[in-house]
């Protein structure tokens, strides 16, 4: 495998208002490959978020290294996907998506074909002239994936990012996604609660123990990478949920 991100011996060390330190990450080694899913669960507060924002280039404070086969430029090559949208309510779903594009002033033919593209992709073109708060809760997350999608970025990291949909939508915004990737083959890393979401989307689960954060184990998921709603079914999907469940407790 050619590791497209090798994260080496990162630790973060957070200094709070009374001078406490918090060791929010420690010793964390995982190598990610180009065009792979790969989720991150572990318990609440092991440093998850905090990893994904050091990789998005958002934190730089910290010890270790993460080497790039190509590093991306910050805000350019990274897409971020939050688990509230935070989609602007007076721009139109059109226009959200388009913000990254107009930040990185590209007017061009093609980044509008590119959006018009993403929103036909995330099923959301009916909707383009709509306002976020016209839009199911979904809805605004497909518009926040189109928009992290919409400056075609080389990795997209995810926190949580299915976190606060009810299961039906979240099941349908599963399946969204894996369409998704089958046609960007994007990197992605995926931060998630939900060992079912990890075993459904990833090809590669990294479980993080209790802080300090660290990758306690990386499993391969068992399963073909083609999923459908199906695959919920089968009683490798069952068994692989439990053993993750189980390397949770
Ligand atoms: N800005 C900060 N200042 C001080 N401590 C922080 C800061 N951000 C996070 N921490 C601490 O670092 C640890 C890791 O936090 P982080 O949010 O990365 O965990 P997480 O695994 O994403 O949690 P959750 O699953 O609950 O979202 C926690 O103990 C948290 O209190």
């Amino acid at each position: 495998m050619t590791a497209f991100l090798s994260i080496r011996d990162v630790r973060k060390t957070y200094v709070g208002a009374n001078r406490q330190r918090v060791v929010a990450l420690a010793d964390v080694d995982l190598d990610v490959a180009e065009g792979e899913v790969v989720a991150l669960i572990g318990p609440s507060g092991c440093g998850k978020s905090t990893l994904l924002r050091m990789i998005a280039g958002l934190d730089a404070d910290f010890e270790g290294k993460l080497a790039w086969t190509r590093r991306p430029r910050p805000g350019k090559d990274i897409g971020f996907v939050f688990q509230e949208p935070a989609l602007l309510p007076w721009r139109s779903v059109e226009r959200n998506v388009s913000l990254g594009l107009e930040a990185q002033r590209d007017r061009s033919a093609e980044g509008r074909t590119r959006v018009r593209d993403l929103l036909d992709l995330v099923g959301l073109s009916d909707f383009a002239q709509s306002f976020p708060k016209e839009l199911s809760g979904g809805m605004r997350q497909r518009t926040a994936i189109a928009r992290a999608l919409a400056y075609d970025p080389q990795i997209l990291l995810m926190d949580e990012p299915f976190g606060a949909l009810d299961a039906i939508t979240r099941d349908r915004l599963h399946d969204d996604l894996l369409r998704i990737w089958e046609a960007t083959r994007k990197t992605i890393i995926l931060v998630t609660h939900s060992v079912e979401e990890a075993t459904y989307l990833a090809d590669r689960v990294a479980v993080m123990s209790a802080r300090p954060g660290r990758i306690k184990a990386v499993h391969r998921v068992p399963l073909d990478r083609d999923r459908s709603p199906a695959t919920r079914r089968l009683p490798e999907f069952a068994e692989f949920a439990g053993m993750l469940r189980q390397e949770l407790e």
